[in-house]
Order: C-alpha cells, then sequence, then structure tokens
C-alpha cells in the first residue's frame, strides 16, 4: 500500500450470506450484504425485530462464520482464518457492549477493565493505568474500587463501555446499549460513549430501537431483505 493510500475501512462486511435452519424451513437472514465502517464512525443500524440486527453483530464480531462472502477486520480478511486466529483478533481488535452489561461481579470496576488486557498479555501497571485513565474519561473515576452491584445501572454500563474498549480495538459493535437504562441515564451514557468513539478513531456500529438516539449518529442504516441499506 502507497504511504498517501487511504486507511482501510474499520469493518467491511462483503457480499455477507448467513442462513438459519429452523426444522425444515430455510432463513435466508443476510443474502449478500455490503457494509463499510469507517475509523472514528458511528453507524445506528435500526431495523425491526428479526430482521438480522444481531446476526449482523454477530458476524462482523467474528462470533459466527457467514456462509458466504468476506469480513475484513481492518484490511484483514478473516473468514479463513481458523478458530484461535478468530478468537485472538476478536480479543484484540473488537470491543462488545450489550444491553446488559456482564460485568464480573466480584471484581471492582477497574479490575473489570484491567482483565481483558491482562488476557491479551499487557503489562499489569500499564493496564491499570489504561483502566483508570478510561474510567475517568468515562466519569466515574471516583469509583474504581467499586464492585458492580455497588455501582448504578449508568455506571455499570459506562464500566462495560470502558472495559470493551480497553484494547484499543478498532471495532465497537454494541446491542442496545442504554437499553436498559431510564431515559436520562441512556442519553448521558450514550453522549460519553460517542465522546470515547470519537477521541479513539474506532469504527463503531450500535443497533438500537432508540430513533433519537440513532439521529445523533454519523449515519442510520437498516436491513431490508437481507440487504444493508442507507436510511437517509
Ligand atoms: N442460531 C439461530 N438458529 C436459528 N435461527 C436463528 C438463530 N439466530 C437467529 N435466528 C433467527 O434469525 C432471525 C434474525 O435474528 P436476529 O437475532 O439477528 O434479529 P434481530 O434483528 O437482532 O432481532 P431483535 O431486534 O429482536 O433482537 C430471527 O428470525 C431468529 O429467530
Amino acid at each position: 500500500m502507497s504511504p498517501s493510500a487511504p486507511p482501510p475501512p474499520a469493518l467491511f462486511l462483503s457480499r455477507v450470506e448467513r442462513r438459519y435452519i429452523q426444522g425444515t424451513a430455510t432463513l435466508d437472514i443476510l443474502r449478500g450484504a455490503d457494509f463499510a465502517v469507517w475509523p472514528g464512525e458511528i453507524v445506528a443500524l435500526v431495523a425491526p425485530s428479526g430482521t438480522g440486527k444481531s446476526t449482523l453483530l454477530h458476524v462482523a464480531g467474528l462470533l459466527e462464520r457467514p456462509d458466504a462472502g468476506e469480513v475484513y477486520i481492518g484490511a484483514r480478511p478473516t473468514v479463513e482464518l481458523d478458530d484461535s486466529e478468530r478468537t485472538r483478533l476478536r480479543r484484540v481488535d473488537i470491543g462488545f457492549v450489550y444491553q446488559f452489561h456482564h460485568l464480573l461481579p466480584e471484581f471492582s470496576a477497574l479490575e473489570n477493565v484491567v482483565l481483558p488486557q491482562l488476557i491479551r498479555g499487557l503489562d499489569r501497571k500499564v493496564a491499570g493505568q489504561r483502566a483508570t485513565d478510561l474510567l475517568t474519561f468515562l466519569g466515574i473515576g471516583q469509583r474504581l474500587k467499586h464492585r458492580p452491584a455497588e455501582l448504578s445501572g449508568g455506571e455499570q454500563q459506562r464500566v462495560a463501555i470502558a472495559r470493551a474498549v480497553a484494547n484499543g480495538p478498532r471495532v465497537l459493535l454494541a446491542d442496545e446499549p442504554t437499553g436498559n437504562l431510564d431515559p436520562g441515564t441512556a442519553d448521558h451514557v450514550f453522549h460519553t460513549l460517542i465522546a470515547l468513539v470519537r477521541a479513539s478513531r474506532v469504527g463503531a456500529v450500535i443497533a438500537t430501537h432508540n430513533l433519537d438516539l440513532a439521529r445523533r449518529m454519523d449515519r442510520r442504516v437498516t436491513i431490508r431483505d437481507g440487504i444493508v441499506m442507507q436510511m437517509d
């Protein structure tokens, strides 16, 4: 690649197909979906229930293999990689945020953000400093030693966001990240999430039913007949 070549998309799905067999029926959920997300871009994924949002996130996050097509993380094709290489790539390059935070209850906020970095092989001190910086950026620097049960829902979700970006991923995938929060808290968490994505240049896909939040992202896409389409 020449020095002046633009950076590749953070995430690129090329002609992705994914189908499920349910009894005697075949469900063609993704039917040749093309979808690119650029570094620093935040894309809202808004589509009716059952159209394939989670499927798309699972394929993009290397949790499921497509039946056809290719998934690029940065410039790297992933479909032909073996399971251990896909797991490694997932740990380093992809962050996930779910509706329910899935934090480890017996660990503090800080430890929850340190752990994925240790699993990746980072030094404990470096990991601790990065976790502290991230949690401070997200406005919960005063809660580092609290366990999840001692935090509010919004605080828990901010810890989950810090954990998702702790390893400096290229791609952040979020499935209704504020769906479990009251509107005021959701707004605040969303705001900090956006700020973090902008600051870190991660490419983010956020599945949501909340059109108000979707309008505040860079771009909105939907899934229609198994294809990803721009909404506006
Ligand atoms: N592992 C699976 N086996 C069989 N069918 C599946 C599987 N996973 C998903 N499906 C089906 O594929 C379709 C799409 O599911 P998916 O979870 O991607 O939809 P969604 O758009 O995320 O929905 P929601 O907004 O309700 O979460 C659904 O009909 C679902 O039942």
